[in-house]
């Protein structure tokens, strides 16, 4: 069944589509978008293991043979040497402002080749084509970047998608690994604003289970709906946009720290939503149920205290330079009461106390 949600951006409006198949019609796809002429050319951005499952079903949606750039598959490919190669590249194939680049893959395409779309001759159409769960938070919002060796995503361009193009088939492929790794922007979403799809993320019990059909559709859409209502509030974060770092100021801190690509960003978010959820149970004298939230992601299989390994002051200069942050000061989405997020500073002190 095809469902379609249309976000409300500063570029107008995009659709979000989820239909099985879909893969199979993205050259429809863009014949069809409301309010846009004929793309002059189209190339699309996808990693050597998503190139071999799905780029051929891609490439054959469209009339003429689109350009093609593939790129080596995960975190590192978040880098300023990936985004001169791609870039020139784009500049060879001769795509103009009335080009389109297509992400088709993770949030690590998504991130990179909606850059690349956001300052090729300074801003050319983008479609994001998302393969993994976790996509289902990076393809929507207009967020797009790279990582420098200073930190997560600190270059980087707001830049909402022309269209954001589900098909839920090829999450079929995905590894335990990747599911759980977006399962926590997924739970990341219920604990800020949606308590029902918070209880029924934690239930899920096993990945096979979230693989069928019914469930999967459901956390997809109900976490995509939180983001969408956000991102259509805020779309270049002044204010409750920033909720949706719930969990990120360690968890970026960690993947920078330990390497780019050595944990998933879910893998991180997950550790740094338990250590968010602590420090404000102490920091407002509640109970969040922190401990219940912890057992069943542990359950699922999260180290939960994998910062645990880190220089506890490697991590704490990291996070100074959060975007977040304001001069120096380090600053935590935090929860003042179930689904009640607060943006507030948290002394060093206190940080280098509970890491
Ligand atoms: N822009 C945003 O708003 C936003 C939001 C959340 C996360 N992010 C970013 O997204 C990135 C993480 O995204 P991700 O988890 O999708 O990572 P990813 O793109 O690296 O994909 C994870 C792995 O799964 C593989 N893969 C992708 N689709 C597959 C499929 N259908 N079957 C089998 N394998 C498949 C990829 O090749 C890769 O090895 C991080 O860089 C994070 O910072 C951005
Ligand atoms: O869309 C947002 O805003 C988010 O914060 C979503 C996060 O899940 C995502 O990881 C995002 O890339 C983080 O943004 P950043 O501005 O902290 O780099
Ligand atoms: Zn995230």
């Amino acid at each position: 069944m095809r469902r379609e949600i249309p976000v409300r951006s500063s570029a107008g409006h995009y659709p979000i589509i989820i239909e099985p198949g879909l893969r199979r019609r993205i050259g429809l796809i863009l014949k069809s978008l409301p309010g846009k002429r004929s793309y002059s050319s189209v190339l699309i951005v996808t990693d050597r293991t998503v190139e071999k499952l799905y780029l051929e079903d891609v490439v054959r949606s469209f009339d003429e043979t689109p350009h093609v750039k593939i790129v080596p598959a995960g975190e590192q490919s978040k880098s300023f040497s990936v985004l001169e190669e791609l870039l020139e590249y784009v500049a060879g194939c001769g795509l103009d402002r009335d080009s389109v680049i297509i992400a088709l893959g993770g949030g690590v395409v998504g991130d990179l080749a909606g850059f690349a779309a956001a300052s090729f001759m300074r801003g050319i159409d983008f479609i994001q084509v998302p393969t993994t769960l976790l996509a289902h938070d990076s393809s929507v919002g207009g967020k797009t970047g790279i990582n420098l060796r200073a930190g997560k995503n600190l270059a980087g361009a707001f830049h909402p998608p022309a269209a954001v193009c589900f098909d839920p088939e090829t999450f079929s492929s995905l590894s335990k690994r990747e599911w759980r790794s977006g399962l926590a922007e997924v739970i990341k979403h219920g604990l800020i604003r949606d308590p029902e799809l918070l209880s029924f993320a934690l239930d899920i019990g096993s990945f096979e289970t979230a693989e069928d059909g019914a469930a999967m559709g459901r956390l997809l859409e109900q976490s995509i709906r939180v983001k969408k209502e956000v991102v259509e509030e805020d779309e270049k974060e002044k204010g409750i946009r920033a909720y949706l770092n719930f969990g990120h100021t360690l968890a970026h801190a960690v993947e920078a720290e330990a390497g780019y690509g050595r944990w998933t960003h879910g893998e991180a978010v997950a550790a740094g939503m338990i250590f968010a959820l602590e420090l404000s149970e102490r920091t407002f004298g509640i109970d969040l149920r922190s401990a219940e939230v912890e057992a069943s992601l542990q359950k699922l299989g999260y180290d939960t205290r994998m910062y645990k390994n880190l220089d506890t002051r490697s991590l704490v200069e990291r996070m100074k330079k959060d975007k977040k942050s304001r001069q120096g000061d380090i600053r935590f989405v935090l929860l003042k009461a179930p689904c009640e997020p607060v943006l507030m500073p948290v002394s060093e002190t206190e940080l280098l106390k509970h890491l």
